[in-house]
């Protein structure tokens, strides 16, 4: 893993930037209903644009660092990285050994027809109690993850996730968490187990935010 302190503040902001244009792009793909001349048209010019950004290319997305702040940020990860266009992206609020974040899924994100699919509630949460075990002071890999669906996650709606670490043994700690509706209707939640690897120091930084 690397660290590093970060240069190229502007840079990386027009990277973010980027990043949420290809949401907004991935978004009206998939609700775009334009005749086919024009999905055709918008291809030749995604191609010739996607072929611009090869033009220098990096091995791997942008690592953990350190902010100017001096917070430790991760913009290139799959859930909170505002420069990875996966990511929601996710911003992440901790309180203690407890973390939450505001969550409202797209249609982009459906599984079953008007929901959203189960392995994208499962991602969330692996993140979140992630964090929360980290927060604790156990930064560690997911080395198994129990999800239990409720209710259907719908996606449009101003949802909520929380997450708090549990307990720890050694190396290996847990962690609890769910996705529920503003009124506190709980639709998943989950449990984790988190191992720190071996390899890691005792107790690696613990990060303030994604
Ligand atoms: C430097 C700066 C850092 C900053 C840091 C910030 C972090 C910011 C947090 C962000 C939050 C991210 C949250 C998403 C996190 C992912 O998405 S991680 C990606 C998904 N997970 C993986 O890829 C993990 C892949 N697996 C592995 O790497 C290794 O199997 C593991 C999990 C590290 C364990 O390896 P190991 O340390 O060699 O384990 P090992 O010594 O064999 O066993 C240790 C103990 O754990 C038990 N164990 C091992 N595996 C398992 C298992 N799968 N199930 C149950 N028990 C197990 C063993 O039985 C043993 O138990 P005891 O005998 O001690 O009682």
């Amino acid at each position: 893993m690397t660290i590093r302190e970060t240069t190229g503040e502007s840079r990386l902001r027009a990277l973010c930037e980027l990043a949420e244009q290809v949401r907004e792009l991935m978004d009206a793909t998939t609700l775009t209903d334009v005749p086919e001349a024009e999905l055709t048209a918008v291809t030749a010019t995604l191609t010739e644009a996607t072929e611009r950004l090869r033009a220098s290319a990096r091995a791997a997305p942008q690592p953990f660092e350190f902010a100017p702040d001096g917070s430790l940020r991760h913009l290139g990860n799959a859930v909170t990285g505002a420069a990875n266009p996966h990511a929601l992206p996710l911003a992440v609020e901790r309180d203690g050994a407890a973390v939450r974040a505001d969550v409202r899924f797209r249609p982009l994100h459906e599984g079953p027809p008007g929901s959203v699919h189960g392995g994208i509630s499962a991602m969330i949460l692996d993140h979140l109690l992630g964090q929360a075990a980290a927060a604790a002071g156990f930064a560690g890999m997911t080395a198994s993850l129990t999800v239990r669906y409720l209710k259907p996650v719908p996606y449009g709606a101003a949802l909520l996730a929380t997450a708090e670490h549990t307990r720890a043994e050694g190396r290996k700690s847990w962690a609890e968490g769910r996705i529920s509706t503003q009124d506190g209707t709980t639709l998943v939640e989950a449990t984790g187990l988190f191992i720190t690897p071996a390899a890691w120091p005792a107790r690696p930084p613990t990060p303030p935010e994604g």
